[in-house]
C-alpha cells in the first residue's frame, strides 16, 4: 500500500473510531469555531453536527470551563496556556434547555512549529453514572429504613430482650452470634446492629457460607492473586477487604469446613488477612457478625466445629425465638404485613377475619416470621374483601395436619417435625359461619372429608344446619 492510501485508510478509520465513539467528541480550529462534531455529542447536547460546525464552544454553556468563565475569545480560554490535556466536571446546557452532567476533557492540538492549530475537546455523559449512584444511594437508604429497629416487630418479653440485645450490641465493637431458627429474622437483626452502630456509613455485607464451596468460599471471603488458581484471571479483593469500615455478616456459618474455621479464626486473633496465593498480610477493620439456624454448640460437641472459634464468635450472642414460642406477636406481624402489602398493592386489606386470625394464632409456623410474611402476601393475591378469610390462606397454614417444632435434632439443627393438630369447635364455628354451613366447603378449606367434618360436629354438639 502507497503512502497515499495509507493515508486515506487511516484518516477512515480516524472517522469510524470517532463516529462510533459513546462519548461526545468535537474538535474546534485555532479560531476557536467548531469543525467536526460526532454523533454523540449530538445526542449529549441535542444540536447536530449541522447547527454546531463553525459555532464556538459557548453554545454549549457549560457551568464551569476551563477557565473561570468560558471567554468568548478562544485565544484568552486558559486551555490555551496548558501542555497537558485538562478535565473538568461540569454541566452542558442541553439544545431543549436541561442541564446535563458531564466530564469535558481538552487538549490544544499543535503543528511542527509549535503553533496551535486546534482543540480536541472529549464529553462524557455522566447521566447513567449518576442514575446509577443514586440509585445506590436510595437503595443503601431503603436498606437503613428496613433495619430500623422500628421495623422490627415484637411485643413479646423474649422480643423486648432481643431489642436491648440489638441495642447494647450496636453500641459495641463486639463480635456477635445470632441464633435463631430459620425465618425469625437473624439477618433483619445482624443489619439492625449495623444501621444502629457507629458504622453504619460503612459497608454491610453478607455473606452466606453455605452457598459455595469451600474453595470458592475461600477467594470470595479473603479474595485471590491472580494466577493463584486456574480461573484467577486478576487479582481479586475479598469480601472481608470489601467490608472495610463496616461490618461482614456471615450467614449459616455452621456450615464452615474445618480449613475455613481455622481461617476464620486467625482473622478473628489478628485482625488481617491474607489473598489467596499472597504471602502478604493486609490489615482489615471490620465488625463481625455472624448467624447460624444450627445449635452451635451441639455441632461444638459432635466435633463438626471448632470450640475455640465458637467461643470467639459468641463473645455476644443473640437467640431469637421461634414464633411459636412468642404468638402475642402473631397479630402484629400480621398488621405489619398487611401494612407493607397495601402500600405495595394499593389494596386497603383491613386486617384479618376472626377465622383467619384464630388459624393464624393455632398454627405452629414451623418457618417462622418469613412463613407468615408469605401467607400474608398469599392472602393478598386472593382477598378481594376488606378482610382476609380464611379461603384467601394458604393451604398448608389451614390444614389440620401440620409441622410443629421440637428441640435441636441428631444433626444439630432446629427442625420440626409433623403431629396432627385437632380442629377446635369455635374454629369449627367460625369456618362454618364463613361458608354458609356447607360441610364439603369446610372440609376442603381444612383438609378434610365432609364426612370428618360431620364427626367434628356430632362430637362438638354442633347441630347440622344453622340454628336460627
Ligand atoms: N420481628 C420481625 N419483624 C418484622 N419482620 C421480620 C421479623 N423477623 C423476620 N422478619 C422478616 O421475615 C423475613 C425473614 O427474615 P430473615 O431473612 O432475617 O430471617 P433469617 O433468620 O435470617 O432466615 P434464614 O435463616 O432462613 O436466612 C424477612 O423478610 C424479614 O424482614
Amino acid at each position: 500500500m502507497d503512502d497515499k492510501i495509507h493515508e486515506i485508510w487511516n484518516v477512515r478509520f480516524i472517522n469510524r473510531i470517532i463516529d462510533s465513539m459513546a462519548d461526545g467528541v468535537f474538535t474546534m480550529d485555532a479560531s476557536g469555531r467548531i469543525s467536526s462534531w460526532n454523533p454523540s455529542m449530538e445526542r449529549i447536547s441535542g444540536y447536530t453536527a449541522k447547527e454546531a460546525l463553525g459555532r464556538t464552544c459557548q453554545l454549549l454553556q457549560c457551568s464551569h470551563c476551563f477557565g473561570k468563565a468560558c471567554p468568548a475569545n478562544i485565544k484568552k480560554c486558559k486551555i490555551m496556556e496548558t501542555a497537558y490535556p485538562e478535565a473538568k466536571e461540569c454541566h452542558l446546557r442541553h439544545k431543549k434547555g436541561f442541564d446535563v452532567s458531564v466530564i469535558k476533557n481538552a487538549s490544544v492540538v499543535r503543528d511542527d512549529d509549535d503553533n496551535i492549530i486546534g482543540i480536541v475537546e472529549t464529553v462524557t455523559d455522566l447521566t447513567e453514572l449518576n442514575q446509577a449512584r443514586k440509585k445506590a444511594e436510595e437503595a443503601a437508604l431503603r436498606l437503613g429504613e428496613i433495619h430500623r429497629m422500628d421495623n422490627i416487630i415484637g411485643r413479646s418479653r423474649a422480643m423486648q430482650q432481643v431489642f436491648a440485645a440489638i441495642s447494647a450490641a450496636a453500641a459495641s465493637e463486639a463480635t456477635i452470634l445470632v441464633q435463631g431458627e430459620s425465618g425469625t429474622g437473624k439477618e433483619l437483626v445482624a443489619g439492625a446492629i449495623h444501621f444502629n452502630s457507629e458504622r453504619r456509613e460503612g459497608p454491610l455485607v453478607t455473606v452466606n457460607c453455605s452457598a459455595l464451596a469451600e474453595n470458592l468460599l475461600e477467594s470470595e471471603l479473603f479474595g485471590h492473586v491472580k494466577g493463584s488458581f486456574t480461573g484467577a484471571n486478576r487479582d481479586r479483593m475479598g469480601r472481608f477487604e470489601e467490608a472495610s469500615g463496616g461490618t461482614i455478616f456471615l450467614d449459616e456459618i455452621g456450615e464452615l469446613s474445618p480449613y475455613i474455621q481455622v481461617k476464620l479464626l486467625r482473622v478473628l486473633q489478628e485482625r488481617e488477612i491474607e489473598r489467596v496465593g499472597d504471602s502478604r498480610k493486609r490489615k482489615i477493620d471490620i465488625r463481625i457478625i455472624t448467624a447460624t439456624h444450627k445449635d452451635l454448640y451441639a455441632r461444638v460437641r459432635e466435633g463438626l466445629f471448632r470450640e475455640d472459634l465458637y467461643y470467639r464468635l459468641k463473645v455476644f450472642p443473640i437467640q431469637l425465638p421461634p414464633l411459636w414460642e412468642r404468638r402475642e406477636d402473631i397479630p402484629f406481624l400480621a398488621d405489619h404485613f398487611i401494612a407493607g402489602m397495601n402500600k405495595k398493592t394499593g389494596k386497603a386489606v383491613a386486617g384479618l377475619s376472626k377465622a383467619a386470625l384464630r388459624i393464624f394464632m393455632d398454627y405452629p409456623w414451623p418457618g417462622n416470621v418469613r412463613e407468615l410474611e408469605n401467607a400474608i402476601e398469599h392472602a393478598f393475591v386472593l382477598c378481594n374483601r376488606k378482610l382476609i378469610g380464611t379461603a384467601d390462606l394458604p393451604l398448608e397454614i389451614r390444614q389440620p395436619t401440620y409441622p410443629v417444632h421440637c428441640n435441636a435434632t441428631a444433626d444439630g439443627s432446629f427442625s420440626p417435625k409433623t403431629r396432627r393438630k385437632k380442629l377446635s369447635k369455635e374454629t369449627l364455628y367460625e369456618l362454618l359461619d364463613e361458608c354458609d354451613w356447607n360441610k364439603a366447603e369446610v372440609g376442603r378449606r381444612v383438609g378434610l372429608s365432609r364426612t370428618a367434618i360431620w364427626k367434628y360436629m356430632k362430637k362438638f354438639d354442633i347441630p347440622l344446619q344453622k340454628e336460627g
